[in-house]
């Protein structure tokens, strides 16, 4: 089984908002919303992988990034490690930077089903910290 290590940014805005995207139909977990973020590149630390899938997905430059939690996910055909930061801190306007459909959604708001099943706790975990 492929195992790979993925990076994710919750980038949130001083009202509490968080951008998210939605992922294409094609691509695995392909429909629900995510969090901007990919797969970590032999040589790269989890937060460089950030860093750089931000600047590609999102159209920012980090600042400041902070591990929140990690999680393991078993999708059957293959294991995933997800590396999920708090982005508070960048510079640039978010946007869609690859044609993707992406919004600013309360945090409060946050619904784990738009999101792949591994997302589910850490927005449990958003959602209780107000
Ligand atoms: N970015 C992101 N990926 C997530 C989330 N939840 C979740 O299960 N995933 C899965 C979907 C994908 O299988 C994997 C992320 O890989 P990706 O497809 O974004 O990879 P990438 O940006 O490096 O793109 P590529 O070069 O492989 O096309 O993690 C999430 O919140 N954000
Ligand atoms: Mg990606």
């Amino acid at each position: 089984m492929t195992s790979r290590t993925v990076a994710v940014g919750i980038i949130r805005n001083p009202q509490h908002e968080i951008f998210i995207a939605q992922r294409p139909e094609k691509a695995h977990m392909g429909g629900f919303w995510e969090f901007p973020g990919g797969k970590v590149e032999d040589g790269e630390t989890p937060l460089q992988a950030l860093t750089r899938e931000l600047h590609e997905e999102a159209g920012i430059d980090v600042g400041q990034a902070t591990l929140l939690s990690t999680g393991q996910h078993n999708f059957g055909d293959r294991q995933m490690a997800f590396y999920f930061y708090l982005v508070e801190q960048w510079k640039g306007e978010p946007c869609g930077n690859e044609g993707q459909p992406v919004r600013w959604c309360p945090q409060q708001e946050l619904d784990p089903e738009d999101f792949p099943p591994v997302n589910a706790a850490i927005i449990r975990q958003l959602k209780a910290s107000t």
